[in-house]
């Protein structure tokens, strides 16, 4: 059975234009004026754009003495309903278990998703047996492997294991990825705070000022930089990791960078409501920052030097953050935003004018393709693109609550929220999983994305390394042996 979109006005990461799109086998047939197919989605006076890609999501993860509450299934309906038609999550082994195996527990949780999903790894250690299992993690598809500079004594890793992963990374053709938070002064931060009475949420955000992220940021940026790699920096809270970022960039280093929706709509002063629970619910690594921090996360936007707008979606119900009370060190840090993130970013970002409508397509959906070397597959709308398309009525409105969203969680850290721009139809690969509000997905409908290694931009890196890399001076009549 075909579809076809008709009336609408096409918008992509590079052109606005009028015109039909007809939907075949899960792809996009054809596109252009007066198509036809057996079933019609009215777009009139909506927008045509490929569905949002949130290249962030831990669904269903260990973490904390807990796990996430959200799995594949509630994530991605979420994901849907707000417009988002693909999610990478991660796969993260526990400290000594093998990439393979944590791949295979990552597999059966993801069965369940109603959307096409893909994975990153986490290199949560180091050994023989990582450096030996990420050839085997990439010749699976999964090119993107995560550090944690942070979580001392649960996931973090030293500076020798990242630049021995990085060089690995470097070798394969892979995409190294950190969190970016100086874990060791974090945890001398968090030890002084509690024993100083510090024992509230707000003392998350004491324990992690924009300097813990701005070190981290700079140092994983010429480690990676020595290593021959490119770097992708995880949600990026603050000027002080955008200046790093944006400063590499100006020098020619392959480095990108990802704000969150909350970074950018949240301010720090959550932390300071007078009920716990709200204060706590909105705990997550980076914290929440100030406006000015905000303003340059929207600059870097504009003009480029931030790349992606993801949510980290790592959802807790108030119930696990209270394992917290009394000590902030033990609230589970995350927040949701899933639902939220593309008509939150459209009606602060397009309609205040701060960002274009392509633009907005470019930081929610192609860019993160083109990184991840899954364009035009995903995040085109382009014939032979998957049709992963979301029809966007640009004057629908509604008041963001927990009461009506998909998330399994029982608070929502936008509740009251107005947002103006919602999606009137969702399609994963042509399968109209939204129509007017109406959420109709499919549990198991999403499919595994994988992804080639060696991007332009890993073989550009590596030609130069090789172009660059030390040689031993030739001096004559001495023999290179020395003998
Ligand atoms: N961000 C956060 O607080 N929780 C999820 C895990 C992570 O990305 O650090
Ligand atoms: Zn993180
Ligand atoms: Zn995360």
């Amino acid at each position: 059975m075909s579809t076809v979109i008709k009336n609408g006005t096409i918008v992509t990461a590079d052109l606005t234009y009028r015109a039909d799109v007809l939907v075949e086998g899960g792809k996009i047939a054809a596109i252009g004026p007066g198509l036809a197919g057996d079933q019609v989605l009215d777009a009139s006076g909506c927008y045509v754009m490929p569905g949002g890609i949130d290249p962030h999501t831990h669904l269903e993860m260990p973490f904390m003495g807990t796990y996430s509450a959200d799995d594949f299934e509630s994530g991605t309906r979420a994901a849907l309903a707000g417009g988002t038609t693909m999610v990478v999550d991660f796969a993260l082994p526990s400290p000594g278990q093998g990439l393979l195996d944590a791949l295979r527990m990552w597999d059966n949780k993801a069965g369940r998703a109603n959307c096409d999903y893909s994975f990153h790894m986490a290199v949560t250690w180091w050994g023989e047996q990582v450096f030996d299992e990420m050839q085997a993690v990439v010749g699976r598809g999964i090119t993107s492997f995560k550090h944690f500079m942070a979580y001392k004594g649960a996931l973090m890793v030293n500076d020798d294991e990242l630049f021995a992963s990085f060089r690995r990374c470097a070798e394969l053709g892979a995409l190294p990825m950190v969190h970016a938070e100086n874990g060791d002064v974090v945890a001398e931060m968090c030890a002084r705070l509690l024993a100083e009475g510090n024992t509230g949420p707000e003392a998350h955000a004491y324990s992690r000022p924009p300097q813990v992220e701005g070190e981290a940021t700079n140092r994983a940026i010429m480690i990676a930089d020595m290593a021959g790699v490119p770097l992708y920096v995880v949600h990026t809270s603050c000027e002080d990791s955008h200046e790093a970022i944006r400063r590499a960039r100006m020098q020619g280093k392959r480095v990108w960078g990802e704000p969150l929706i909350q970074h950018l709509t949240l301010d720090e002063s959550e932390y300071f409501h007078p009920d716990w629970d709200h204060a706590a619910r909105r705990v997550m690594s980076p914290p929440f920052r100030s406006k000015a921090h905000q303003d340059s996360l929207w600059a870097g936007l504009a003009s480029g030097s931030l790349s992606v707008v993801a949510t980290d979606h790592c959802a807790f119900t108030t119930e696990q953050k209270r394992f917290g009370k009394g000590d902030f060190t033990r609230i589970p840090n995350g927040t949701g935003g899933l639902e939220d993130r593309m008509p939150m970013l459209w009606t602060h970002g397009v309609t205040t004018g701060r960002i274009t409508m392509n633009e907005f397509v470019a930081v929610t959906s192609t860019n993160i393709a083109k990184i991840l070397n899954m364009y035009p597959k995903k995040g085109a709308v382009l014939v032979g693109a998957d049709a992963d398309l979301v029809v966007w009525d640009a004057e629908a409105t509604k008041t963001i609550s927990a009461a009506s969203q998909q998330s399994a969680i029982d608070y929502n850290v936008f509740e009251g929220k107005q947002v103006k721009g919602l999606p009137r139809y969702t399609l994963s690969r042509g399968m109209v999983a939204v129509a007017d509000g109406k959420v109709q997905t499919r549990e198991g409908h999403g499919q595994f994305v994988a992804r080639e290694p060696g991007a332009a931009v890993n073989k550009a890196l590596s030609a130069w390394k090789d172009l660059t890399a030390p040689r031993p001076v030739p001096r004559g009549g001495i023999p290179a042996s020395g003998v």
